[in-house]
């Protein structure tokens, strides 16, 4: 027997399409992203992948991107779990900065450390400035020293896995088929960790917008049957992962 996840980042944000850093900055899904989360809902639909319980971060882009798509495949009703745990890296001082200009600023190196390497954090975000999360309540009950400033995809891994063996994996042994809706790097760090990715091949690893990601996991040892999953819509999930690869070099 094996137990069903299903990976879903969100719809392309408003930032997403701004090419802007974004992190824990709460950007809307813009009219591309909510049809690609439309079109998430259909895959699942047409593949009859039909969640049991989604689990979302507490970011509207993933919030959003699970109601539309679990409404597409008419599984509204179904329970919502959420937790911080599930947010999106902190991408600390270089939250609300254009990918772009910091790539021609900073230089290829030093963008791609910020941006992929496993354990170099970006610098923390200047505390009350414009895009940090001092006194948004949804993180009132937050202690400050799991509050962050600034993360990398090992600070991240750190702080969403007691959530996946705590929250996730007990819906997964109830078999129950599991929706998870949340975001590029701390999906990526479920990834790492189900798949048993190295620190430096995860640096590599895109996961696309919109894009369903199937996993079987072994009822004994909660591993993939099949590594890396299966995208329900592999071509278009390729170009799309590449596309965010490329994401400021243009
Ligand atoms: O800006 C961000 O928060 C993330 C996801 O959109 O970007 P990146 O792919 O550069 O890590």
């Amino acid at each position: 027997m094996t137990y069903t996840l299903v990976l879903l980042r969100h719809g392309e944000s408003e930032w997403n399409a701004k090419n802007l850093f974004t992190g824990w900055v709460d950007a809307k899904l813009s009219a591309a992203g909510e049809d690609e989360a439309r079109r998430g809902g259909r895959l699942l639909a047409e593949a009859d992948l039909l969640p049991d319980v989604v689990h979302t971060s507490l970011l509207r882009r993933a919030i959003n991107t699970a109601e539309l798509a679990l409404s597409e495949a008419a599984r509204s009703w179904i329970p919502v779990k959420r937790s911080w745990r599930l947010n999106e890296r902190h991408y600390g001082a270089l939250q609300g900065k254009d990918k772009a200009q910091t790539l021609a600023e900073f230089g290829e190196e030093q963008f791609m450390t910020w941006r992929r390497s496993y354990d170099t954090p970006p610098p923390p975000i200047e505390p009350g400035s414009e895009f940090s999360q001092d006194g948004d309540p949804r993180y009132r009950a937050l202690a400050p020293e799991v509050n962050p400033s600034a993360e990398c995809l090992k600070d991240v891994l750190e702080r969403m896995l007691p959530y996946w063996y705590d929250g996730i994996v007990p819906d997964l042994r109830a078999g129950r088929t599991v929706l998870v809706a949340a975001h590029g790097n701390s999906l990526r760090a479920l990834v790492k960790h189900l798949d048993g990715v190295g620190d430096d091949a995860i640096v590599g690893l895109n996961i696309p917008t919109g894009m369903p990601l199937r996993y079987e996991l072994d009822e004994r040892t909660l591993k993939p049957v099949v590594a890396g999953g299966e995208y329900l819509d592999p071509e278009t999930a390729a170009k799309a992962a590449a596309a965010v690869a490329a994401q400021g070099k243009k």
